[in-house]
């Protein structure tokens, strides 16, 4: 085989995986964005996620900043030597990481130090099989931390918040898949699309549900009962209420594909892999002989154009803000959620290492009536050693709960954005403080690295590039107001309500 061609195979299946959305993903997300009702927060989000799948296109940069676990399904002839493959993708992942096409994603789990250049141990996935056809089947999956931290794994029987009893049958299997949609809310950027696996050991189940994702969104299960549960399931989950960003809305699950193993007597265990709307998968035929690409997977049909929203669809029904840092308390008190903020001016990055740190560490910079935007973006540097943002969307914020509110208070902190809301502490001390929570539009990395007009500093380097504080530059970053300083919380809300409408499903379907 020419190992040179068939390393710049794996290098454009990289950047084409991160930064071209697949046609078959494409055509679920426009679907939805024409489902919403103009005005809604949730038609908001949509426009702004359609908006950035198109810059990602334009710049050949990731569609979101977190590119994820790459993990790789490689088929190859007999014959084909796997451990050069192997090291051709190694030195792809290298040349993608430098470039600005993958985040240097890879972190030693003991010491917190990253690799830089996305590999380490355990770092890429690569799994291999072998076959009788007499062409290198590659796809390459790219699935972000957080809607990775959402997966869920049931052990029948159990009991269900909202849904009671599910038992070892195909009933229970609906009861937990309907509550993996509702337990993940928001958080993994919803909408989403979720692969499960009913079956096996806690591994494989695992394994077999990952292994869903890579259906494709429009296929039809060949086996009749699942046909019939995937069928429900986005039916039903889609009357969850939980929408777009978890912000309410029509659309709640993109996709639904189920998959069966056998299991041992004792264990039943349901397995629910989430991804998020960001849904990064690609594949390709590779002559084994030359190296070359002989065809893209997932890529077939029209063009997938998404309409620029109409005028009053982009007007919102919210009051919008203009603010820039420092931020008074006086400023953050007028704020309720729902509302459009708009931040020009200085902001701070800081996810999980700084607020760890910031616990018991003075912070670098002064932190008063400054704005802290949980993001782990992609940088690089140019050669006069200026830094550049390649992309920049929130992170989960629901993590630095146990730190968030005295952080906030300590340094006086009024404004946190992030995306998926924050818990019932964060909410208490917006209020005490006079602070807010704003929610970004998650994935949408273009769209916010566009806002940012310049880096102007960082500090805590070595906590790595996305765990860095950079300091930015930004005009007319757009973010909703989910949690504002009069206790009201919209993700408190939605949960509640979307809770309820789970419990509409309590009732046995499939008996
Ligand atoms: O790590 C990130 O930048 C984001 C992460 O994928 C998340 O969804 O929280
Ligand atoms: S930020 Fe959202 S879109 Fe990006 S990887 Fe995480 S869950 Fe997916």
């Amino acid at each position: 085989m020419n190992l040179e061609k068939f390393q710049q195979s794996m290098y454009e299946l990289i950047v084409e995986t991160s930064t071209n959305l697949p046609k078959d993903v494409r055509r679920a997300v426009k679907a939805a964005a024409v489902r919403e009702n103009a005005g809604t927060s949730a038609a908001m989000s949509l426009a702004t996620i359609t908006n950035n799948i198109q810059m990602a296109d334009e710049n050949i940069s990731p569609i979101c900043q977190d590119t994820g676990m790459p993990t790789f399904k490689v088929k190859t002839p007999v014959g084909v030597n796997q451990l050069q493959i192997k090291e051709a993708i190694y030195e792809a992942m290298i040349e993608a990481t430098k470039n600005g096409k993958l985040r240097p994603n890879s972190v030693d789990s003991l010491t917190g130090e990253n690799s830089g250049n996305n590999l380490g141990a355990g770092t890429p996935v690569i799994k291999f099989e072998q076959w009788e056809k007499d062409y290198i089947d590659a796809r390459l999956i790219l699935k972000g931390g957080g809607c990775e931290n959402k997966n869920i794994q049931y052990s029948l029987p159990c009991e269900l918040e909202g849904l009671g009893k599910a038992g070892r049958d195909l009933d229970g299997i609906r009861k937990c898949i309907m509550h993996s949609v509702y337990q993940a809310q928001g958080q993994g950027c919803s909408a989403g699309f979720i692969g499960v696996g009913i079956g096996g050991d806690r591994t494989t189940g695992y394994e077999l549900a990952k292994e869903q994702l890579f259906r494709r969104v429009d296929d039809v299960n060949p086996n009749e009962s699942l046909r019939q549960l995937e069928e429900y399931v986005m039916k039903h989950a889609n009357e969850l209420g939980i929408g777009t960003m978890g912000f309410g809305g029509e659309t709640t699950l993109l996709g639904c594909k189920i998959g069966v193993i056998n299991r041992l007597p004792a264990s039943f265990f349901v397995s629910v892999a989430y991804n998020c709307w960001a849904f990064r998968r690609l594949g390709v035929q590779i002559d084994p002989t030359t190296g070359e690409i002989q065809e893209w997977f997932y890529q077939d049909g029209e063009e997938i154009v998404f309409d620029a929203p109409q005028q009053e669809e982009t007007k919102s029904e919210s009051r919008t803000f203009t603010l820039t840092a420092p931020i008074t308390e006086e400023q953050i008190r007028e704020l309720k959620v729902g509302d459009v903020v708009k931040i020009s001016g200085r902001m701070y990055t800081g996810r999980d290492a700084i607020h760890k740190y910031l616990m018991d560490h003075d912070a670098p910079v002064d932190l008063n009536g400054q704005v802290i935007y949980h993001c782990g973006p992609v940088m690089l540097k140019d050669e006069q050693g200026e830094w550049h943002v390649k992309a920049a969307g929130p992170t989960t914020s629901i993590r630095e709960e146990p730190y968030q509110g005295d952080i906030m208070k300590k340094f006086g902190i009024r404004a946190v954005i992030g995306k998926g809301g924050m818990g019932p502490k964060t909410l208490a001390a917006l209020k005490e403080h006079g602070g807010v929570y704003l929610n970004a539009i998650g994935g949408a990395a273009q769209y916010y690295a566009d806002c940012i007009k310049s880096v102007d500093g960082v500090d805590l380097m070595n906590f790595g590039i996305p765990e860095a504080m950079w300091h930015l530059q930004v005009e007319d970053f757009t973010a909703v107001v989910t949690m504002d300083s009069h206790g009201n919380s919209l993700h408190e809300h939605v949960d509640k309500s979307s809770l309820e409408k789970l419990s509409q499903f309590k009732e046995p379907v499939f008996s």
